[in-house]
């Protein structure tokens, strides 16, 4: 799924945020990645979705080659991933129903397969009733909802996600980490980024730490391994 080797990112500005990082990550894994602010969390994330570069290394996603691909290769390997964000990122003017349609229209998806598919996801995430609702009229939880939703509706191998219940409280985050489960159970592979103690402690997945750039921990049923 994953195939990360000698992988470094420096930034224009002289930045090291990644370093020699080798990691394989398979197909229905469940993995945190974890590590104290400007790690390089955000950054491995990224590269994953082909927004930030490596400076050297090879990276394959999916079966794509993310450094030699073709731009117009770009949207083909975004189909297969699907992402979520701390701050949602939702369309403001747009219904929850339309905010998770568009994500179907973009890849032009027949009206007949959207509908079902849209109506599916949202049982997924237990927004049946909020499907006409815009962003402003839902909780910060019923909004990463929509979000998860959207970013499961195409049926991504991958789902990645950055810091997804950092601006949660607890029993809102545990109802998405509830979400992601069943996702994984189904076979999609997760790759997290969290700052969340109580969570990875509790879950038991596999728990990459980063430090400084490189892969200080990658533990099968790992702790979160730093004080909060
Ligand atoms: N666009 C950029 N340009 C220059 N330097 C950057 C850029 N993005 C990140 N960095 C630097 O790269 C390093 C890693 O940052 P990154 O955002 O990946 O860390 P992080 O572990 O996600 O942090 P946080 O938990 O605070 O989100 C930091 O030193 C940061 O300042």
């Amino acid at each position: 799924m994953i195939h990360m080797h000698n992988v470094s990112k420096i930034y224009e500005n002289g930045a090291v945020a990644l370093q020699n990082v080798d990691i394989d990550i398979e197909k229905g894994e469940f993995v945190f990645i974890v590590g104290a602010s400007g790690a390089g969390k955000s950054t491995f994330v990224k590269m994953l979705l082909r927004e930030v570069l490596p400076t050297q290394g090879s990276l394959v996603v999916n079966g794509r080659n993310v450094l030699e691909m073709a731009a117009t290769e770009v949207p083909y390997l975004r189909r297969g991933l699907g992402v979520i964000f701390q701050d949602y990122r939702l369309l403001t003017e747009k219904t929850v129903y339309e905010n998770i349609a568009f994500a179907m229209q973009v890849i032009e998806a027949p009206r007949r397969e959207m509908q079902k598919c849209v109506n599916n996801v949202l049982d997924v995430v237990g927004l049946k009733d909020k499907y006409k609702c815009f962003p402003s009229q839902l909780s910060g939880g019923e909004q990463q909802r929509v979000a998860i939703a959207r970013a499961i509706v195409n049926h991504p191998q991958i789902v990645i996600a950055d810091e997804p219940t950092g601006n949660l409280d607890p029993d809102t985050s545990w109802g998405i980490m509830d979400i992601f489960t069943r996702i994984n159970k189904a076979g999609t592979t997760i790759v997290m980024a969290t700052h969340d103690k109580t969570i990875v402690d509790t879950m038991h997945k596999r728990v990459v730490a980063i430090e400084d750039g490189r892969i200080a921990r990658d533990e099968m049923e790992g702790a979160y391994g730093y004080e909060d």
